[in-house]
């Protein structure tokens, strides 16, 4: 494949470094800092340089324009940017209105998806034992600038799908103490921590931990790849399950 990659921060050099090692080819890495080929992704840079995708790990505010630009553009993309939420329905109608193609995820490592089917099944089995409360942590380097993470958000919604007692996700800070359908997601900012999750199911008489601890960002970087190269041929909005779900033949 021939990728653009669209943010060049610690996500975009191990994304790069993977790309290289499978023989891939970079035809431009864009970076608003100038440490890069192009300060911003256009249309024009795109037409000159034909990718066969463009893999994005920037910032929230630029997801939108850049989702127009690839879009128009006729080259797909793949986003692992976090925080947005808010505008996932917004760049589905651009995507589809193009009849482009598209591919999110908040977390592209394939032991994360594990640790998702895990929690979920884990809520559902403590929904005849109210005895066990449910919560969750996540532990990020102190550079992230989103909390709580995009990963922690998708784990979250998970448990509210499955557990019949939690119907409300509760951030910090709190300074109060947290209801019974509350669901609380406590975020850690240290170190230079790759991204650990964990669920915690809890009793007077015992605690059951599921954690997802990232070992590297090699993970999430060989996960977008991956994904581009499933996304070569495609035409819509897709999220990093649809291809976990190919991946795992269901
Ligand atoms: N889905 C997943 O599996 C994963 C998702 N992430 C997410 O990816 C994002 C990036 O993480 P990370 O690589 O650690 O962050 P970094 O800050 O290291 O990298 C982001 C890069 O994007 C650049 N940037 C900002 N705005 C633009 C723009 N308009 N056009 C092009 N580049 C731009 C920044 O430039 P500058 O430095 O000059 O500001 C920076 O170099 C975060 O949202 C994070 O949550 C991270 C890991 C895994
Ligand atoms: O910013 C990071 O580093 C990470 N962000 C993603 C998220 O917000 O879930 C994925 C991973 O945890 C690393």
């Amino acid at each position: 494949m021939n990728i653009v990659i669209n943010g060049y921060g610690r996500m975009g050099h191990q994304i790069e470094e993977i790309l290289l090692e499978r023989g891939d080819t970079v035809s431009a890495r864009i970076d608003i800092s100038g440490r890069s080929d192009y300060p911003d992704l256009t249309g024009a840079i795109l037409n000159e340089l034909k990718p066969d995708a463009v893999i994005e790990f920037a910032t929230e505010d630029c997801v939108v324009k850049h989702a127009e630009i690839c879009s128009k553009a006729g080259v797909p993309l793949v986003v692992g940017t976090t925080g947005w939420s808010d505008r996932v329905g917004k760049v589905k109608e651009i995507i589809e209105s193009n009849n482009s193609a598209y591919l999110y995820g908040s977390n592209f490592s394939v032991g994360a998806h594990m640790f998702f089917a895990l929690v979920e099944k884990a809520a559902a089995m403590i929904n005849p034992l109210p005895e066990y409360d449910i919560f969750m942590t996540e532990f990020h380097h102190n550079k992230k600038v989103d909390s709580p993470s995009g990963t922690a958000l998708t784990t979250a919604h998970k448990i509210i799908e499955n557990n019949n007692r939690k119907t409300e996700i509760v951030i910090d800070p709190l300074q109060r103490k947290i209801e019974e359908n509350e669901l609380h997601v406590a975020s850690v900012r240290g170190g230079s921590v790759p991204g650990t999750h964990s669920v915690y199911m809890d009793s007077l008489a015992d605690t059951i931990e599921i954690t997802h601890r990232a070992r590297s960002r090699k993970g999430f970087a060989m996960g977008s790849v991956l994904a581009a190269q499933w996304l070569m041929g495609k035409k819509g909005f897709f999220t990093i399950e649809d291809y976990i779900k190919d991946l795992l033949g269901q």
